[in-house]
């Protein structure tokens, strides 16, 4: 059965980012040795925080990120929007496989996922080598970063009407609810309204990719845990 041998940690209220950053560097060290080298997968919304989040991740775990979508990028030569408007959302999505297929055999890897990896079950096939976690984010959160920083180079968000922020909400809001069940197969799911709610923010923007990372982990190892139960018949 596995045995965390570091006290559990709490994410609590955090003090400052100093106590953030030593409490992510304990928890990935607690945990890492029973991940067994499996690579992490982060599904979820475009502008989630998968590439933030993984990018974090990966440097406390000592592990490689990437991203599938550069992948497709370098392997086709362009970018996703010049994909779908060369070639359309078909062959994209044929690409998106084939990149998870190839890391499907790798190890040591965080993986941000394409925002719509979720919805094919050949992915999850590839997925379910590692360990996949839902960053699932509320609408206006998700709305307002990506009105922030545009809607150019994301195709599935093109063709609203109306001000960046209702476009993003909009085509989002749709998207999701198409959606939510797929992401919701994922082994773990870190919650930022339930981050918010522990550390007693009133808005999801107050909280840190540290903190988010933390609570990342912390799902993770409940995952590890219920696995290890399962394969053991013990909790
Ligand atoms: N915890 C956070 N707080 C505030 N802003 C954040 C947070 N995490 C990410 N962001 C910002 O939100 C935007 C989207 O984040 P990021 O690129 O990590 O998401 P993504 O899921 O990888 O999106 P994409 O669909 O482009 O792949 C970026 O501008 C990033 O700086
Ligand atoms: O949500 C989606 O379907 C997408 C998200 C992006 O990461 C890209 O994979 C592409 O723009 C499609
Ligand atoms: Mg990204």
């Amino acid at each position: 059965m596995i045995n965390f041998a570091a006290p559990r940690l709490q994410s609590g209220s955090f003090n400052s980012p100093f106590d953030e950053a030593l409490i992510l560097k304990n928890k990935s060290q607690e945990i890492e040795p029973f991940l067994s080298g499996r690579c992490i997968y982060l599904v979820g919304m475009m502008g989630s925080g998968k590439t933030t989040i993984g990018k974090v991740l990966s440097q406390v775990l000592s592990y490689n990120f990437c991203d599938s979508d550069s992948l497709v990028e370098e392997d086709v030569g362009t970018s996703v929007a010049e994909i779908f408007k060369l070639y359309g959302e078909g062959f994209f999505r044929e690409k998106e496989t084939e990149m998870l297929r190839r890391l499907s055999r790798m190890h040591r890897m965080v993986v941000s996922t394409g925002g719509g990896a979720v919805i094919r079950p050949v992915n999850w096939r590839h997925m379910q080598q590692g360990i996949s976690v839902w960053l699932d984010v509320p609408l206006e959160a998700l709305a307002r970063r990506i009105a922030a920083v545009g809607t150019h180079s994301r195709p599935l968000l093109h063709d609203e009407s109306g001000d960046a922020y209702t476009k993003a909400l909009t085509r989002l809001s749709n998207l999701l609810e198409e959606r939510s069940e797929s992401y919701a197969y994922a082994n773990a799911r870190v919650s930022l309204e339930e981050i918010a709610a522990k550390l007693g923010y009133r808005d999801v923007s107050h909280i840190s990719p540290t903190a988010i990372a933390i609570e990342a982990l912390e799902q993770i190892e409940g995952f590890l845990k219920e696995e290890d139960g399962m394969a053991f018949g013990t909790l």
